[in-house]
Order: C-alpha cells, then structure tokens, then sequence
C-alpha cells in the first residue's frame, strides 16, 4: 500500500484525528500539507514529523479555515511547494454551542469551500487529473446529540452535502471520488469541550450525561479513524460512501433506502 507520487492536504492537521491521519499519510509515502489554526500545536507537529519521515515530505500552513481566502491560499501554497494536489481531507471542527455560528462556519461553510477549492485543482472539469476528498462528519449526525444542537446540524449538512456532490461528480465526471467518515467518540482534545461552559453554554450542565455516554458507547483511538479513512482513500470503488466508525461495529458503512418515486 503506497502512496508515493501522491499529494495531500488536511485541514485540523496539527492535532487529534487529523495529526493520525498525517501520520499514515507520511507512512504510505504521500507528500502531505498541514492546515491549521494553531500555529505552536502546527510546528511543533512539524518538526516532529520531519524527525521520523525526513525533510521536505511534510508542510505545515498556518491557517484558519473559516476564513475563504486564507483556505484558497492554503490549496495553492500546496500545489506550489509540492505541484500537485491528489488527497484532500476536511477534517477541522469544532465543538462549540454557544459560539454556534462559528461552528456552522468551521464544520459546515468551510467543509463546502474545502470541497469546492479541492474540485478546482483536482477535476476534470478544471482540466486537472482526478483525485479524492473525504469530508468528515460524526455519529452524531445518527443520533441527534441532544445537548449538541447545532453540532449535529453540521454534521447531518456535512453527509448530505457529500451525498449530493459525490452523485455531481459522477454524473459529470469529475474523476474525484468524494466520501463522508462518521466516527463515534475520540479520544481527542475534543471531547473536553464538553466540560466548557464557553463551548458547550446552556448545556454545559450535562456534562454528567456526557461523560455516561462516553462510558457507555466507549472511546476510540484516533489511529483507528487513520484507518479508516486510508480505506476511502485506497478503495477506488467507493463515492458518496458514509462510513461509520464505533466502538461495537468497528470500521462499517451506513446504508441507504434507495431512492424510489
Ligand atoms: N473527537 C471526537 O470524538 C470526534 C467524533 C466524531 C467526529 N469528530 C470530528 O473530527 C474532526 C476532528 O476532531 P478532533 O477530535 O480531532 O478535534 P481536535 O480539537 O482534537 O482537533 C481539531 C483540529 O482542528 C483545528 N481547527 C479548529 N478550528 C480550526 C479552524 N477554524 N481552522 C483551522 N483549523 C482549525 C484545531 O486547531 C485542531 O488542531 C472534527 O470535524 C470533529 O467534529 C470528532
Ligand atoms: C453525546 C455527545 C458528547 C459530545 C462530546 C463532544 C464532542 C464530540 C462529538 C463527536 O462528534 C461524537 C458524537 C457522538 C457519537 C457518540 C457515540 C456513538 C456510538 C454509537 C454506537 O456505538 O453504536
């Protein structure tokens, strides 16, 4: 399994979920561009990095996601270090209710704009050579988190979204296989948010019932989402996929009534 040749970009890059997958992109010999808000948490990531995989296979850029034009700038700064543009992951999310706004911008606005900007260097329509994109999204969009309103909203708009731009690309042969990851709980930074009266507002008060779902469903390791996603990445036969990742089914695909008059 490798991918030599092949470029990379992830958004959230520099911690939790997106710090795996760079890792086992790095592994399977991709080039791959770190974007991320958190410039210390970024270099830091990136020199480790370039301590285990050697110099010039790893980019760190400095950028918040929500903002269009440092996202635009972010997919050029990739293609001209590393000349071109074949994986593209929107990972970057945020768990904030009271500030719910930004969140629609960080897990849902930027997502759109991720996909869109990944289309322009990588679809046939632009003239580009084809590739792969995998928005990712959580279980919380199956089972409406109730102390997380708006989190779950993003996170149903991010499947449906995919869904629908998955069927546009293959209908118009964009040559981009474009899937949706849905993973249950992480152990990542993340999930202390709950604890935060300045991300969770009204709800912080249900830390408790947090912390029993967390007991109950259980919690992940970040290298296992890797995982999952370096599938979507390799199976050539997969678009408009949702994967699903828990701890009682493992690595598993949600499916769908098929659409009927
Ligand atoms: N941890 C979980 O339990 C869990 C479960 C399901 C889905 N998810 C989703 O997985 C993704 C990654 O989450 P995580 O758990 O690794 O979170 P995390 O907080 O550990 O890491 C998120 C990374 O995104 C970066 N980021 C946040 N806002 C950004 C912005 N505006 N611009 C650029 N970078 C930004 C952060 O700096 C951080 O490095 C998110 O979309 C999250 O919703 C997480
Ligand atoms: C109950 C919500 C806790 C909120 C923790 C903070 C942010 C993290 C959100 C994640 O996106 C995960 C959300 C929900 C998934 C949880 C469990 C699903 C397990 C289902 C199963 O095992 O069948």
């Amino acid at each position: 399994m490798s991918l030599n040749g092949k470029v990379a970009l992830v958004t959230g890059g520099a911690q939790g979920i997106g710090r795996a997958v760079v890792q086992l992109l790095l592994q399977t010999s991709a080039k791959v561009a770190m974007v991320d808000l958190n410039k210390a948490c970024g270099e830091e990531c990136k020199a480790q990095l370039d301590v285990e995989f050697g110099e010039g296979n790893c980019t760190f850029i400095s950028c918040d996601v929500s903002n269009g034009d440092a996202l635009r700038d972010a997919f050029q700064r990739t293609v001209d270090k590393f000349g071109r543009l074949d994986i593209v992951i929107n990972n970057a999310g945020i768990n904030n209710e009271k500030n719910w706004e930004k969140t629609i911008q960080v897990n849902l606005t930027s997502v759109i704009k991720g996909t869109y900007l990944a289309l322009e260097h990588m679809s046939k329509e632009y003239s580009k050579e084809g590739g792969t994109i995998i928005n990712v999204s959580s279980m919380a969009a199956f089972l409406h988190s109730p102390h997380q309103p708006v989190y779950t909203a993003t996170k149903h708009g991010v499947i449906g979204f995919t869904r629908a731009i998955a069927d546009a690309s293959s209908q118009g042969d964009y040559g981009v296989r474009i899937n949706v990851l849905c993973p249950a709980f992480v152990d990542t930074p993340l999930l202390h948010s709950v604890e935060h009266e300045d991300n969770m507002g009204k709800f912080v008060k249900f830390k408790d019932d947090f912390r029993r779902s967390m007991t109950k469903f259980g919690v992940l390791q970040p290298s296992l989402i890797a995982e999952g996603m370096m599938r979507l990445i390799m199976d050539t036969t997969l678009n408009g996929a949702v994967m699903k990742i828990t701890c009682s089914k493992g690595i598993h695909f949600h499916t769908y009534e098929p659409m009927s008059a």
